[in-house]
C-alpha cells in the first residue's frame, strides 16, 4: 500500500555529500503501526514528508496504493495528499479561539466536505478516543494528551488510508503517551485495542507511520524501521 524503493534525498545540491536514506527500500504494512527510529538528523521527519508528498525524492520512488506518486504533477500530488494522508505533529496546534469540534472539522470543510457528515464523524471519533465530552470546549481547556487525540481526530476526519505522525508523544508524560499510542493503534487496526468496547465503527485497516525517539512508542509499535 505504502512503499519506498531505492530512496535518496538531500536538502542541498547534488555534490554536497549530505544525502539521506542510502537507497532505502521498505514496504509499510497496512493495519500496522510502524515506528521509524534513528538518531537525531537521520531523516525521520524528512521520511514522513516524502511519504506525505510534501517533498520529492532525489532518487528512488514512493508508491501509494500501487501507484508511483513521487513524480506526479503537483496538483495530483496535492489531491492524493488531501484524500489519502493525515498528519499528526508533536504539537497539536489547535486554534485557541475555536471549539475542539470546530478545530477538527474546519480543514475538512475548507477542503469541500459537507458540514453535517463531517461533524457527525468528528463527534464519533472524539467519542471513540475518549474526548467526546470535550467537543465544545476550547483547546486551552483540555490536557496535552487530549489535544493529541483531538489532533488525531482532525487527521482522520476525511478518512485517510495513511496516518503520518511526527513525534506525537514528544510533549507528553507516560500516561498520555500510552493513551495516544493506543489511539494510533486503534487507527491502524480498525478497532480498539483495550477491551474492544470503544469502537470506531470501522473495520478497514490503515497504515500508521510514527517518527519517534520514544522507546515507549517503539515498544508499542507493531513494526520498527531503523534509519
Ligand atoms: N529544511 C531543511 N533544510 C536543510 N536541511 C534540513 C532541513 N530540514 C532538515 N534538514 C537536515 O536534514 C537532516 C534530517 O533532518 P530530519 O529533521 O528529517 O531528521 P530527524 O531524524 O527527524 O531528526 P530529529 O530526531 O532531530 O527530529 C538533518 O541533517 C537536518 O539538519
Amino acid at each position: 500500500m505504502l512503499a519506498v524503493e531505492s530512496l535518496r534525498f538531500s536538502y542541498r545540491r547534488r555534490d554536497s555529500g549530505d544525502e539521506l536514506f542510502d537507497g532505502l527500500t521498505h514496504q509499510f504494512t497496512p493495519g500496522a503501526v510502524t515506528a521509524v527510529r534513528g538518531a537525531s538528523g537521520r531523516g525521520k521527519s524528512t521520511l514522513l514528508y516524502l511519504l506525505g508528498l510534501l517533498l520529492t525524492p532525489r532518487a528512488g520512488s514512493v508508491t501509494i496504493a500501487g501507484e508511483r506518486v513521487d513524480a506526479l504533477p503537483d496538483v495530483r500530488r496535492s489531491e492524493i495528499r488531501a484524500t489519502m494522508v493525515g498528519f499528526v505533529f508533536q504539537a497539536a496546534e489547535l486554534n485557541p479561539r475555536r471549539s475542539v469540534l470546530d478545530s477538527v472539522t474546519e480543514p475538512a470543510i475548507y477542503a469541500g466536505h459537507a458540514l453535517g457528515p463531517v461533524r457527525e464523524r468528528a463527534r464519533a471519533l472524539l467519542e471513540a478516543f475518549g474526548v467526546g465530552e470535550r467537543a465544545d470546549h476550547r483547546p486551552g481547556e483540555i490536557s496535552g494528551g487530549q489535544a493529541q487525540r483531538v489532533a488525531l481526530t482532525r487527521a482522520l476526519v476525511c478518512d485517510p488510508a495513511i496516518i503520518l505522525a511526527d513525534e506525537p508523544t514528544g510533549n507528553l508524560d507516560r500516561d498520555n503517551a500510552r493513551i495516544v499510542i493506543d489511539a494510533l493503534r486503534v487507527t491502524a487496526h480498525g478497532e480498539h485495542s483495550a477491551g474492544g468496547t470503544d469502537r470506531l465503527g470501522e473495520s478497514h485497516l490503515r497504515t500508521v507511520v510514527i517518527a519517534t525517539h520514544d522507546p515507549f512508542v517503539v515498544d508499542h509499535a507493531d513494526e520498527v524501521l531503523d534509519l
